[in-house]
């Protein structure tokens, strides 16, 4: 037996090839799932971030008959990618766009390439991409895998052809191993939660039964953009700090520096805070030895006067929105929604959004249905370890007027931040961060204030209108008695003054309580034996 242990040292690539349930491709299910959302998220990013109007082309088809090997394509009209990134892009593990201080779904630079490797582990064919970047006079496209020993990409073929129609956008498309009837409901349920928080998008679906389900855009209103910020100074750590300095002048003082690379600080907070920091503001900051870096990191995390971090970088979608949303998914009685003021843990700031539908066609069951979004991107995996979904299980319903066993009540909770705490790559649910859980617990209660309003006016309307409703009984009889009188005997013309007097306090009544159709039924059911 030796005891020498043997090292060596492998690429990202190979790391998630070995590992890929940690990106969320655990099995044929879970991957055609995951892989799917990889592209729609990279698609709608590509899009609503820039101000365009998604309109998103998903296709899934199968395309051997012994194995389960499913083609998915997707097709957006977004910005584009330059052809001389889309290599990497595609088939460099972490290598991204959104690794800047700005909301966005992605934000790891790995989703699409776990997918690729992914792909390439149980067939053979690589991953297709067309794109044509704005105002680009050609259409490019590649067909790559990655090579995951060197993580870096290896073409097979590429080329341009003339954009002759002046579109701008990218479809991809890629062959994996799936399992679309274990895979189906979830993929389905994503796209459906997807269109419910982006109802300025359209999408077009065909599965591989060769089902064809549009989801025309509701709204023309896009959310406003998140804007790219500088790091807030709660948010440094020594790493961080050293590679920021990397980048800045031999002549930049630690007090510019601090000014000129995070948000919120002026002339008077840089001095105070390398004061706090027991260092010479004047000293170059390149000169900044590490035990001064990590007195200042320290300064910058205890300092108590800094602004909140900016909200700038972060993209809500707003109540309206989420309100259309729910109403057009699940045609509630009631729908609701709150947008939190801008919070922030660990210097990343963060919104919590909670809407509420009640009733309505919204089936009843024991516990309500949770709709978990982070950065728009819904959450539909392991639900129970949510910080979301164990915010939503404390909640007692009853003291907002919901007495049902059985409760016909949808919660969606959207968090979205430069940071979402996610517990793995695969970002299916949020981790307990405590000022997020409060916040989000707040929201809801906020949401529910108004929901509770409505279902007491509701029960105040109904029992009022109930109470009214069984007046109607009495008009019989009071025509009746008032006919009898009018006609002074004559048998015959009081039969008629009866009736004319009947319809026309019913009429008053029914016109007075705004009665509908199907409250007259009931009137009818509550009308007395005539005397
Ligand atoms: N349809 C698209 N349109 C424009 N750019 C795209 C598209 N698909 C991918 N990209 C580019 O490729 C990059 C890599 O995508 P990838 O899915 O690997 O990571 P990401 O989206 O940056 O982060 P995450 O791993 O969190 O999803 C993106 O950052 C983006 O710049």
């Amino acid at each position: 037996m030796s005891l020498k242990e043997k090292f060596t040292s492998i690429s990202p690539a190979e790391f998630f090839k070995r590992n890929p349930e940690l990106a969320g491709f655990s099995n044929p299910a879970r991957a055609m799932y995951q892989a799917l959302r990889e592209l729609v998220e990279n698609a709608l990013d590509a899009t609503d971030v820039h101000e365009i109007l998604p309109s998103l082309k998903v296709i899934i088809e199968r395309t051997n008959q012994e194995k389960e090997i499913y083609r998915l394509t997707v097709e957006d009209n977004g910005i584009g990618i330059p052809p001389h990134v889309v290599p990497d892009a595609f088939g460099r593990v972490l290598y991204s766009s959104k690794y800047v201080l700005r909301q966005t779904r992605g934000m790891y630079g790995l989703g699409v390439k776990a997918a690729v490797l992914y792909s390439q582990m149980y067939q053979d064919k690589p991953i297709e991409i067309v794109t044509a970047p704005i105002n680009s006079k050609r259409t490019y496209f590649f067909k790559l895998k990655i090579d995951v020993t060197k993580n870096e990409p290896i073409i097979y073929e590429r080329g341009s052809v003339f954009n002759e129609a002046g579109t701008h956008g990218t479809a991809v498309s890629m062959y994996i191993l799936g399992d679309w009837m274990r895979a189906k409901s979830r993929i389905y349920e994503y796209i459906k939660r997807t269109y419910i928080i982006t109802p300025y998008a359209e999408f077009y679906f065909k599965d591989p039964e060769g089902n064809v389900i549009f989801y025309p855009r509701l709204t023309t209103k896009i959310p406003p953009p998140p804007k790219e910020v500088k790091p807030h100074p709660y948010g440094v750590d020594i790493e961080l700090l050293k590679n920021m300095i990397s980048r800045q002048k031999d002549e930049m003082t630690v007090r510019e520096f601090l000014i000129k690379e995070f948000q919120g600080v002026g002339e008077k907070t840089a001095q105070s805070v390398v004061e706090l920091a027991g260092l010479d503001p004047d000293k170059k900051v390149k000169k900044l030895s590490d035990e001064q870096l990590s007195k200042l990191v320290d300064a910058m995390k205890n300092f108590p006067d800094f602004r909140s971090p900016s909200p700038e970088p972060l993209s809500i979608i707003g109540s309206d929105l989420i309100e259309l949303g729910l109403r057009q998914s699940f045609n509630p009685e009631y729908v609701g929604a709150v947008t939190r003021r801008p919070k922030a843990y660990q210097g990343h700031p963060f919104i919590v959004e909670v809407g509420l539908a009640y009733g309505g066609d919204i089936q009843p069951s024991e516990e309500p249905t949770v709709l978990r979004y982070a950065n728009k991107i819904p959450l539909i995996y392991d639900e129970k370890s949510d910080v979301i979904w164990k915010v939503v299980e404390e909640i007692d319903w009853k003291r907002y007027g919901i007495e049902e066993e059985q409760i016909p009540l949808v919660v969606m909770v959207h968090l979205c931040s430069t940071k979402v705490p996610y517990k793995s790559a695969g970002k299916e649910s949020i981790a307990d961060v405590e000022e997020i859980e409060k916040e989000i617990r707040n929201g809801i209660m906020e949401a529910s204030r108004s929901l509770k309003t409505f279902i007491s006016e509701k029960r105040k309307g109904e029992e009022t209108r109930k109470r009214l409703l069984t007046y109607l009984k009495y008009i019989p009889e009071i025509s009746r008695s008032l006919s009898i009188f009018m006609a002074d005997g004559k048998k015959d013309v009081a039969s008629k003054i009866q009736e004319e007097l009947k319809n026309k306090l019913m009429d008053l009544v029914i016109t007075r309580l705004n009665i509908k159709e199907q409250d007259l039924e009931l009137f009818k059911s509550y009308k007395v034996e005539e005397l």
